[in-house]
């Protein structure tokens, strides 16, 4: 799979790093507006987690100042979109017009109805990058709950909360970014989603800015299901911790735990993967390296393999990625 980053910010960066990791993706140009990322300069780029930005090698590579010109590009075959939200739609469209199969960054687009229209004009060729289920801890819930291992899953409370996330211009924009609710719990929306199914209704209570919820608390509703699903965060007013998520989810035969933090100094702390069994045994594997860059990687490969097959991997399929935007639209009010 020959690929192409559109937007060279955070997100840009960490799927530079997972590229160089793939054994199944080959990252073959990129775009950028910024005439010193384009000379290889990508030590502005700001985040909150992963390594910060660097000098890259751009020797190789097919370097274009508009996205567009990638399109054209007959040795593209895959554009990847870590464009703001306000420009999923329109890039995703030119890509899937131009023949070319498209990874775009969550959340696929601002509203829900935009969402749908995106993944029935896909024709198998859109994928969006959910990168949750790729980290080993959220990867082993879903695993979980297709093979019914702990039986069905019955419960879960979910959280995710960042510092201010300053280098991202309107954050709280619902025109282009959408807030934290769009830009960050769509990740525990699309989880949920995997986990539980559709929800018919949900009850949140918020704190507002600028007309977005910015801290948030939700109980979700399934008319068909006694399961009890919850789930909370938004951005707090400090610096201090940059990110942080977590779960706790119950199985008919097995709770799950899970949390992680990451502090302004550079610590970091950690409630390991934890498995408590109805027999009263506690189990602590240990998944993965913890490196962020390890969950990139493999959900690049897991687009390659999806492009390689014609078959979308799940966790990619577009219409699940609109059905979290939906979620978050009830949420929202
Ligand atoms: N999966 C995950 O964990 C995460 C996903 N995301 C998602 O990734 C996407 C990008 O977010 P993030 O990387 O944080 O954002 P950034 O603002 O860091 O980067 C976006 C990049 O898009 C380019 N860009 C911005 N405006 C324009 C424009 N008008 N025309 C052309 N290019 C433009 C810029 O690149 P350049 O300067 O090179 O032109 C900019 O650096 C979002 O959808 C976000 O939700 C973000 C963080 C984590
Ligand atoms: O997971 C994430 C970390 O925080 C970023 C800034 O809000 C989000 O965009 C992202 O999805």
């Amino acid at each position: 799979m020959r690929t192409a980053i559109v937007g060279v910010g955070f997100m840009g960066w960490i799927h530079y790093l997972a590229y160089q990791r793939s054994p199944h993706a080959e990252l073959v140009g990129f775009c950028s507006r910024s005439e010193a990322k384009r000379s290889g300069d990508w030590t502005s780029i700001q985040g909150n987690f992963g390594p910060p930005g660097r000098q890259i090698d751009v020797s190789g590579l097919t370097v274009a100042e508009h996205w567009q010109a990638l399109l054209e590009d007959s040795g593209v075959d895959v554009i990847d979109v870590c464009l703001p939200p306000r420009m999923h739609e329109e890039v995703v469209v030119a890509a899937l017009d131009a023949g070319k199969h498209v990874l775009c960054e969550k959340p696929l687009a601002l509203q829900a109805d935009t969402a749908r229209r995106l993944a029935d004009r896909g024709d198998g060729r859109l994928m969006v990058a959910h990168i949750l289920p790729f980290h080993p801890e959220f990867q082993l819930l879903v695993d979980a709950a297709g093979d019914q291992r702990w039986g069905k899953p019955i419960a879960g409370r979910f959280k995710r909360t960042i510092g201010p996330p300053d280098w991202i211009p309107d954050f709280y924009d619902a025109t282009s970014v959408g807030g934290p609710l769009l830009d960050l719990h769509v990740h525990d929306a699309h989880l949920i989603r995997l986990l539980f199914g559709m929800p018919d209704r949900v009850d949140t209570a918020s704190r507002q800015h600028q007309g977005v919820p910015k801290l948030h608390e939700t109980v979700f509703h399934f008319n068909d299901s006694p399961v009890v699903v919850s789930c909370g965060g938004g951005v707090i007013d400090s610096p201090a911790r940059p990110f942080t998520h977590g779960f706790e989810v119950s199985f008919e035969k097995a709770t799950v735990r899970f949390e992680f933090a990451a502090y302004a100094d550079g610590q970091t702390s950690i409630v390991p993967l934890t498995i408590m069994h109805v027999d009263g045994t506690v189990e602590m594997p240990t998944l993965g390296d913890g490196d962020p860059i390890t969950a990139f990687a493999a959900e690049i490969d897991a687009a390659a393999e999806s492009v390689r097959t014609g078959k979308i991997h799940p966790v990619l399929d577009a219409s699940i990625a609109a059905d979290a935007i939906e979620i978050c639209q009830m949420q929202a009010g």
